[in-house]
């Protein structure tokens, strides 16, 4: 058996655009009806969703049916956190608050095997089609996507340390946490904030252009991209979900 292409990655390197949406909803169900949605992306979200490594797996599972790749974000930039996603099929990664080389270094190292990093090796686990992937070991590296979240001020002071980084292919505004990092707590929409954002493009495409951002929806994504930024979360289920369920009350209770 062959390892199956990333096509995320392929395209990210590309520089194509690319959108998606975050589950957070922790429902195999919603995450495989969001992957016959058309996105580009689905991120099953472990930091801010009470994603946990069973459900995890069946999102995957949901989401390898579709046309839709996967992407996992773990709770942390965390070692143990990383190799069990990856073990468990996950392939691409967003990486939250990282804030330097060393640990944009830490990140990558967690996602390869021995010389190359620290990854631990289990060579019969899901990723590898429980050992039918008899090259997965020497293989998996070049399949495997990281992309680094720049979302604090100290992120941003080492930039281009980060994105000098081998192995970590792209980073990935988190505007909320960037907001809160600038001093502007709930209000991603400030006029630092968004200084910033538009900063942060700038100096990515002065290196390699590789960049991502979350976005409240289409407009906001417009004007992401008007920057530069070519893959875009564009909404949440959480948030989908809520407002359409608030909306039905509201239109029939008055
Ligand atoms: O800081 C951010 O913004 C992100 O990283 C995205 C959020 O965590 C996402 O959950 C939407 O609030």
């Amino acid at each position: 058996m062959q390892m199956r292409e990333n096509r995320f990655k392929i395209r990210l390197k590309a520089g194509e655009v690319q959108y998606g949406i975050w589950a957070m909803l922790c429902s195999t169900t919603v995450t495989e009806i969001m992957g016959g949605s058309g996105f580009d992306w689905v991120l099953i979200d472990t930091e801010h969703a009470a994603n946990e490594l069973p459900g995890i797996i069946d999102q995957i599972r949901a989401l390898d049916t579709t046309d839709t790749p996967a992407l996992v974000r773990p709770a942390w930039n965390d070692t143990v956190l990383i190799k069990r996603l990856l073990d468990s099929g996950a392939e691409s990664f967003i990486i939250p608050f990282v804030q330097s080389a060393e640990e944009a270094r830490a990140a990558v190292a967690a996602t390869r095997y021995p010389p190359h990093g620290v990854r631990g090796v289990a060579g019969v686990s899901r990723n590898a089609s429980y050992g039918r992937i008899s090259t997965y070991l020497q293989e998996a590296a070049d399949h495997i996507a990281v992309i680094v979240q720049i979302e604090s001020r100290e992120a941003m002071d080492n930039l281009e340390e980060i994105l000098a980084v081998d192995g970590v292919d792209a980073i990935f505004v988190g505007p909320a946490d960037l907001a809160a990092s600038l001093g502007h707590l709930g209000n991603a929409g400030h006029p630092e904030v968004q200084a910033a954002i538009a900063e942060i493009a700038e100096r990515v495409k002065a290196v390699h252009g590789r960049m991502g951002i979350f976005t409240g929806g289409p407009e906001d994504a417009a004007r992401a991209a008007a920057l530069g930024y070519h893959f875009m979360s564009v909404g949440a289920d959480v948030m989908l979900f809520t407002r359409a369920v608030d909306a039905l009350a509201a239109a029939v209770k008055g």
